[in-house]
């Protein structure tokens, strides 16, 4: 030390330091070399007047002195340090815990103990593992300066260690002094593991529920198959690792919450919802503690039963009993409403089931079918059906079932202990609101009143046209029955492409016969006449009308010009063989009658007017050619109109 002075102050005095170096250099190496005492003592002698110098300048020398003191004190502390450590080191040494002194920067191992080495490098160097280990898990420490019994694992070693460790200031750099123990003498002290353990394994390899045991560390000791399975693992990837390797710091934290009291000897129960093989399902777990042979709490036994299903079950459970419930209450205000409904509805209501069943029924259905309302419930409907109505109305009902088109039709029915009477039947589907199913709804409307009324006004309304068809004087069909007879007969004839003939008639010089007789005496002549025409006609569809006043008028179907001449000549024959008085008549004694005669084979472009025309016009030219006999009718144009009065045609 005080050398390195003598060098730094000479070399400040700018002295013969080239000198010093040499003579310095050559003695600290002690090689071979020619000693001059002259001219070694020469610079010292140099330095020592340098010093005496120096001494006489105050400050140089404080600061000289107090440089020399700083320097002694650091070489102290190094002195103390030094001798800490070696017996830190010595205190190591001989400690049987495996001991370890780690760079706190670089994970450099600084030290390690023989039990280390008897520890983890018997086999292969492994300290270095654990080294690593120990430090990756102390890098995670930010604030911390100490760590106590810390658990964890060295897969690549299949060990579990247990270690402690403190910041300690080693050889001037900060480092970790880690203690590090085996676990495995831990779980050698649960004695009914060790003797039960294989019975437990193979209870739990036949157990679907996920089930684990574990030490208080969270050791695994054994598992269910399926416990391991949910983390990808079989029983012996997990047997002999940590819970904390297979789950998140949040669940254990969950777990730990769960287990405080499992630990003071409560069995605890708890449901839960967990993702296992990425499905969410319902856990029911039970933690058990188990007991060494000093009752004391050493392991923890977890059972988890998937209750996912049985809670999907209660749930479904659940949801049909509220259905139910629901359906019945439904049912219940829906049959009472119903119920009324029908009880109120005059007409016979009956409802039948799909499989034609009655099901309902009101007093008045009941009434009509003879059945009392109990017996009926439940009657299959086919027993009511008759014989030989049983196929039909089968068929009928399973179509309306299929196709839900309503029925309505009459019939006139005769139930056992009734009279016959008529009903409107009418059926249709309906579909039970409550249960989805279809069924037939029948009403029977009892038609027998309006039938008879119908029957009535048929009746009236035949004799009513009867009336109305009728010429009141005459007695014969009127001028409105001889309009539409001669319509539908014209338009027949048409189609049918038949002759039709007309005879136009009108009494001779009637006005006279009024004046001179009266006119009650001319409304006799006329009936008369009327009576007497009517006597001539045979064939069915003829028929003989008062056309208006004295005039009468006969249509004859499907008859030809000669048929119809030989009726116009019947006609005057026989009203003048009544030879009624008329004596201011211009033609006769008696009372006669003149006829046109018309005949047409009716074509789509002609009209029954046309024949009407014709006839009149015969009817005209017979007056006009002196009454009392008959004219046909002739197309001016083709052929002369031909006036006849040929009484020979009478013989034939
Ligand atoms: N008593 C009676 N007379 C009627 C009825 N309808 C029409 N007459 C009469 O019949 C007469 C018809 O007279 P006219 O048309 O002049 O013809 P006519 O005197 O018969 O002479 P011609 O037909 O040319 O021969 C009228 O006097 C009518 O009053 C009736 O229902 N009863």
């Amino acid at each position: 030390m005080a050398l390195a002075l003598i060098f730094i102050i000479t070399a400040l005095q700018g002295s013969n330091f080239g000198v010093l170096w040499s003579v310095g250099v050559r003695w600290i190496l002690g090689g071979n070399m020619d000693f001059n005492y002259q001219s070694f003592m020469q610079p010292i002698l140099n330095w020592w007047q340098a010093i005496t110098e120096l001494s006489t300048n105050t400050p140089i020398m404080i600061t000289f002195w107090l440089v020399v003191a700083a320097l002694l004190m650091s070489m102290l502390v190094i002195l103390t340090l030094s001798r800490q450590i070696a017996t830190y080191k010595a205190l190591l040494t001989f400690s049987v815990t495996p001991t370890l002194v780690l760079d706190v920067k670089n994970a450099t191992i600084r030290y390690v103990n023989p039990a280390i080495t008897a520890a983890f490098d018997q086999d292969n160097n492994t300290s270095h593992i654990v080294a690593q280990c120990c430090f990756e898990r102390l890098s995670h420490l930010t604030d911390q300066t100490s760590v106590t019994n810390d658990v964890f694992h060295i897969k690549k070693l299949k060990k579990t260690l247990r270690y402690s460790a403190v910041q300690i200031n080693y050889q001037g750099r900060r480092a970790w002094l880690c203690q590090i123990e085996h676990m495995d003498t831990n779980s050698a002290t649960i004695s009914p593991w060790n003797m039960d353990g294989q019975i437990i394994n193979s209870l739990f390899s036949s157990n679907s529920a996920l089930i684990h045991i574990k030490t208080l560390d969270g050791l695994i000791l054994s598992c269910s198959p399926s416990w391991a399975t949910q983390f990808g693992q079989s029983v012996e990837q997990v047997s002999g690792y940590f819970e904390h390797d297979f789950y998140s710091v949040s669940k254990l934290e969950q777990i730990k919450s769960y287990e405080k009291y499992v630990l003071t000897g409560e069995v605890q129960e708890y449901e839960e919802w967990s993702m296992v093989d990425d499905n969410n399902i319902l856990l029911q777990t039970i933690k058990y503690p188990l007991y060494d042979e000093h009752q004391k709490v050493v392991a923890i036994l977890t059972v988890s039963n998937d209750q996912t299903e049985v809670m999907e079950l209660n749930e479904r459970l659940l949801s049909e009993n509220s259905e139910h419930l629901r359906i019945e209450a439904e049912l219940s205000r829906h049959n009472s409403l119903l119920n009324s409904v029908i009880n109120a509805t005059p007409d016979p209501v009956a409802f039948m089931n799909g499989n034609g069943k009655y099901v309902g029924a009101n007093h008045g259905y009941c009434e009509v079918v003879g059945v009392k309302h109990a017996d009926l419930i439940g009657m299959d409907r086919q027993q009511l059906f008759s014989h030989d109505k049983k196929s039909w109305l089968l068929e009928q009902e399973n179509q309306l079932l299929v196709d839900g088109k309503s029925i309505r039709y009459e019939e006139f029915l005769h139930f056992v202990g009734q009279d016959p009477r008529w009903y409107e039947i009418c059926k249709q589907r309906y579909v039970n609101s409550t249960n989805g199913e279809s069924g037939i709804l029948i009403i029977y409307r009892d038609l027998t009143e309006r039938k008879r009324i119908e029957h009535e006004l048929e009746q009236a309304i035949e004799k009513f046209d009867e009336l109305s068809s009728i010429d009141e004087l005459t007695k014969i069909a009127n001028r409105r029955t001889f309009d539409r007879k001669l319509q539908h007969h014209w338009s027949t004839h048409c189609r049918e492409v038949k002759e039709i003939s007309l005879l136009f008639c009108d009494v001779d010089s009637f006005k006279l016969y009024n004046d001179n007789y009266g006119h009650p005496m001319g409304d006799v002549v006329l009936a008369n006449i009327a009576q007497v025409m009517n006597e001539q006609v045979h064939r069915g569809a003829d028929l003989v009308a008062r056309y208006g006043g004295e005039e009468f008028a006969v249509i004859l179907p499907n008859t030809d010009e000669e048929g119809a001449v030989r009726l116009a000549l019947k006609i005057i024959a026989a009203v003048e063989s009544l030879a009624i008085a008329h004596a201011h008549s211009n033609v006769a004694k008696h009372v006669t009658l003149s006829i046109g005669v018309a005949t047409m084979w009716p074509e789509d472009e002609s009209s029954e007017a046309q024949l009407l025309e014709h006839a009149d016009k015969a009817l005209y030219l017979a007056k006009e050619h002196g009454r009392n006999q008959y004219c046909v009718y002739r197309d001016q144009e083709r052929e002369p109109a031909m006036v006849e009065l040929n009484f020979d045609l009478l013989k034939h």
